[in-house]
């Protein structure tokens, strides 16, 4: 039986064909943020008076059904990028998160810190896409693609100018790890079974070499864990539900916010 990755894996093919028909790759190079210099998220997250937090705009996701119908994206975006967020992260799958290219679209045109396309990369047509509408970073998902995969997508992203945030769950995902890496994530959920277990970033941890700044993903919503993580050696702390589910996700990011800078 197919679990809901490899569900999202087979309609990305499908989408991304449909897509691609509509639009060359020559179109998408036309477009004035084709030409715009990445911002570096991997500096971001390492600035002074930068807490390490990319927060996510987050409308649904398979595990929690509706998150938040109601946010805006440029609302909750610049409210996460006031209060000191060091990137941001907004979904652009539809089907089953509920984002468009759009979203980052207006998240790129409201804010000047690093967007991350979140989305499942399956080729380089969607990095070229992630380009051309402004984002800087692209998410590249170890469970989903082949090492030579990851080796080639990591080098076009970075050819592009484009970071590329690996992300890992088991420790043989880590082999998948090249060079065109610029940061590695751990999941804390496994994408299979939904499953989130916080300290699964701490065991992999140790595993992966220091030359690479480490993001903590999922399932955080305390900032007493992420101090953990940070005196553990995390420099980045993807963040999504904890604010979006919120009534007011910018009201929860600023509260979140202060708690951890008073820890
Ligand atoms: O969130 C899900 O249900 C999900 C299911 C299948 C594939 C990916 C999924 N989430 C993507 C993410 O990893 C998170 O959006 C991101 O790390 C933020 O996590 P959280 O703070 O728990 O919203």
């Amino acid at each position: 039986m197919k679990n809901i990755l490899d569900k999202i894996v087979a309609h990305k093919h499908g989408e991304v064909a449909e897509r691609e028909k509509g639009r060359s790759v020559q179109e998408l190079e036309r477009l004035p943020m084709f030409g715009r210099e990445a911002l570096s998220l991997k500096s971001f997250l390492t600035q002074p008076g930068r807490n390490g937090i990319i927060a996510e705009f987050k409308r649904k996701s398979p595990s929690k059904g509706v998150i938040n119908a109601d946010a805006t994206v440029v609302e909750v975006t610049t409210a996460y990028a006031r209060n000191g967020a060091s990137g941001l992260s907004v979904l652009t799958d539809t089907e089953f998160f509920g984002g468009s290219m759009d979203d980052l679209q207006q998240a790129r045109a409201a804010n000047n810190i690093p967007i991350l396309r979140k989305d499942f990369v399956i080729g380089e047509y969607q990095i070229v896409e992630a380009k051309a509408i402004g984002a800087d970073v692209v998410l590249l998902i170890a469970e989903c693609l082949t090492k030579a995969e990851v080796k080639h997508l990591a080098e076009f992203a970075h050819n592009l100018g484009l970071e590329v945030l690996l992300e890992v769950h088991t420790a043989d995902q880590l082999e998948k790890i090249t060079p065109h890496t610029h940061l590695v994530g751990i999941n804390n959920r496994d994408l299979k079974t939904f499953q989130v277990d916080i300290y699964r970033s701490m065991e992999l941890l140790k595993q992966i070499p220091d030359s690479y700044p480490k993001v903590a993903e999922s399932g955080m919503d305390d900032p007493k864990t992420i101090v953990e993580l940070r005196n553990a050696g995390f420099s980045g702390f993807l963040i999504g539900e904890h604010f979006m589910k919120a009534e007011h996700p910018a009201q929860a990011f600023e509260n979140f916010t202060r708690q951890l800078a008073a820890l």
